[in-house]
């Protein structure tokens, strides 16, 4: 039942009671009759009205002064709502305004959805939902108000998940708020987030997380299941409607690559600004220092340049002091190195935005990357039940290789060496390509170093061995016993394979010079393999995209047709009004999109649509018979002249003279 003081809602779903109707209660009965009954509003009347319904049923009658006072009430980024509610739950004061919402968070159109309205009705600002949210405030929106692991947050108790963990609404960006949530609250492709476990850790770890559950909505790619005829049902001629299109799964990796790359966390407590960057989103599985690798824990942020708008990755060293001016400039050198199987560098300086003094090194941002580690070895499982390090096959293991030497042979042409070769410093950028991260860093950090890049080079080529045989045996610790690791690495792969990372791994001995160019002569037939699967991709990706083409043109031309139809500015015009030329303009889009079968049901055959544009666009002397709504007019014209009338509708509305007259 509607509880007291609100109106009573018609639809029977309604009197379930969601919860975030018991927070919805804002007014008195004392002033019911200056509320619009929230019945009219939604469904335009109110079945209640002269049963006893004490709201007011005519809206131009809802006084100013109440409309003044709601106004004031209005949802805006201060409002409660827009506290992370893990800040609000460990008592912090709700992030300035400022300070904490990042200039794009306003714009994020793709991660703006229309339920970001349910949970405002989820916190103190409840008022202003009736009467400022009627556009949004769709029957359909109405049933599905909050993600529970978001209320949870607010006013329940913390939604539990299957392993004991709570999770008050944990910020995770692929689960939907657009679809009814689960007691779990994981919809759809859930990533990994370690601060599901623990929000506050991510305040202490230097990553700054907020929570931002249910904001974020991700692209419906159910929409684009490929359900239809099965190929062998169907003519030779004849094409399915995926056929047209991108193949499905990569279709999906893209979209949820662009969907990674455009992600924000409006709330964060991250600086807002670092040099030119803003929209910073934390990288890292875990919030645990690790200073292993460089000497200074390091951290991986996704952020946009303010110069170019382009994303990049940016892997802070917490705590860096600068010493030695030289030391930075050293990255130059690295930014010469523009090689397929290395992550480029772009710039790398020292900034005081994280309250501490860091070095930050620019590189190129892979969206939905994962790191050798990750995929292979176990590293930033939240479980550790669920590692699945399976064996890497051979001819994986010959890829990871082949590319390894190719960014080598890249940076020793340089002059540089790579200094940092582990699995968690190789980044899995696509399915079996891989790219060497963080080169740089250690020539900055480690600048006063002694060791000749000759002597570098050679260690090189030790440690990717060692990578090697570590990835091979999908163990982490296993370089610990060399003799135990060599001897499973021999089990497991074949001799050729075996004799290559023993040569790698013995890249110290004086006695034989070693080079990457040596070692690349060396596995020249394993070289030939990948670059016969390399042409092979290009070719698929090459088909893949002709799919795509006519999709543009066809965009194109219907961006014209609906430029032209039905323009309220024209009204009027003889031009284009019932007897005008251009009047079959507006019959020939219904005849390519609101045709009727017999039975009156609509017509939706993406093929005749498809035929259509591409005749107009081919402008075929085909006749076809238009006829218009009212059934008085009939034209039996030729694509050919549609085209031409097209054209020159075109024409005139582009000629900024036009509306003189
Ligand atoms: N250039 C990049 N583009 C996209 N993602 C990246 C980039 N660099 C790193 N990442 C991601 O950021 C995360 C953290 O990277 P990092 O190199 O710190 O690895 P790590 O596993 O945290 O290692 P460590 O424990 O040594 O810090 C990884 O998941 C990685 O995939």
């Amino acid at each position: 039942m509607a509880s007291a003081g609100k109106p009573p809602l018609d639809d029977s779903r309604r009197t379930t009671g969601s919860p975030k109707m018991k927070t919805r209660g804002v007014f008195g009965t004392e002033n019911a009759k200056d509320t619009l009954c929230r019945n009219v509003t939604i469904y335009g009347r109110c079945r209640y009205e002269d049963k006893g319904c004490a709201f007011n049923h005519d809206p131009l009658k809802v006084n100013a002064a109440n409309q003044a006072e709601l106004n004031k009430k209005r949802f805006n980024v201060d409002s409660p709502s827009f506290t992370p509610s893990l800040l609000s739950g460990n008592g912090t004061s709700a992030p300035k305004k400022s300070t904490t919402i990042s200039p794009k968070a306003a714009s994020a159109a793709p991660f703006q959805p229309r339920v970001a309205a349910s949970s405002r009705s989820n916190t103190s600002t409840p008022t202003a939902r009736q009467e400022v949210g009627t556009p949004d405030w769709t029957v359909a929106d109405v049933q599905e108000f909050v993600p529970q692991g978001f209320e949870g947050a607010h006013v329940g108790p913390l939604q539990g998940n299957g392993n004991g963990i709570t999770s008050p609404g944990a910020f995770d960006p692929f689960v939907t708020a657009s679809t009814p949530l689960t007691a779990a609250g994981a919809v759809g492709p859930v990533s990994a987030n370690p601060y599901a476990h623990d929000p506050t850790a991510a305040l202490g770890g230097g990553a700054f997380f907020a929570n931002q559950g249910g904001f974020q909505q991700p692209v419906q790619y159910h929409l684009y299941a490929p359900i239809g005829p099965h190929n062998q049902n169907t003519l030779g001629y004849q094409r399915n409607v995926h056929d047209l299109f991108l193949p499905n799964d990569f279709r999906e990796e893209l979209q949820k690559k662009a969907a990674a790359t455009l992600q924000t966390l409006p709330n964060t407590t991250l600086p807002t600004q670092v040099d030119y960057f803003h929209s910073l989103v934390p990288l890292d599985l875990s919030h645990q220092k690790n200073a292993a690798t460089f000497g200074f824990p390091s951290w991986v942020y996704k952020a946009q340049s303010s110069k170019d708008g382009n994303f990049y990755a940016l892997r802070r060293l917490e705590g860096f002091r600068l010493t030695n001016e030289k030391a930075i400039r050293s990255v130059q050198a690295w930014k010469r190195v523009c090689n397929g199987s290395v992550v480029t560098v772009h710039d790398a300086f020292t900034s005081r935005s994280f309250q501490d003094s860091s070095l930050i090194f620019v590189t190129d941002y892979h969206p939905l990357s994962k790191t050798l580690a990750e995929q292979h070895l176990g590293a930033g499982n939240r479980f550790q039940g669920r590692q699945n390090n399976t064996h890497i096959p051979e001819q994986v293991l010959w890829g990871y290789m082949t590319q390894i030497a190719n960014a080598l042979k890249s940076i020793h042409t340089n002059g540089l060496a790579a200094r940092v070769l582990e699995a968690s410093k190789v980044l899995l950028t696509g399915k079996n390509r891989i790219r060497l991260n963080a080169c740089a860093i250690l020539d900055v950090v480690q600048f006063d170093s002694q060791r000749t890049v000759a002597d570098l080079q050679k260690q090189d080529l030790v440690n990717f061995g060692q990578m090697i045989v570590t990835l091979g045996a999908n163990s982490p610790n296993v370089m610990h016993n060399p003799t135990k690791a060599m001897e499973h690495f021999t089990r497991a792969y074949s001799p050729q394979m075996k004799n290559s990372v023993f040569w790698l791994l013995n890249g110290l001995q004086k006695d034989q010079e070693r080079t990457i160019d040596l070692f690349i002569t060396g596995i020249s037939s394993q070289l030939m393999s990948t670059f016969d699967s390399a042409l092979h991709l290009d070719d698929q990706l090459t088909s893949d995209l002709s799919r795509e083409l006519e999709n543009g043109r066809l965009v194109r031309l219907m961006t014209k047709l609906n430029f032209i139809n039905e323009r309220p500015e024209y009204e009027h015009d003889r031009q284009w009004a019932e007897n005008g030329e251009r009047y079959f303009l507006k019959i020939f889009r219904d005849y390519v999109f609101h045709q009727v079968d017999a039975s009156g049901d609509a017509v939706v055959d993406l093929g005749h649509v498809l035929t259509c544009l591409n005749k107009l666009d081919a402008g075929s002397d085909e006749k076809i018979t238009l006829v218009s709504r009212d059934e008085q007019s009939c034209f039996i014209v030729s694509y050919k002249e549609v085209k031409k009338a097209l054209e020159s509708s075109f024409q005139a509305l582009m000629k900024p003279t036009r509306r003189m007259h």
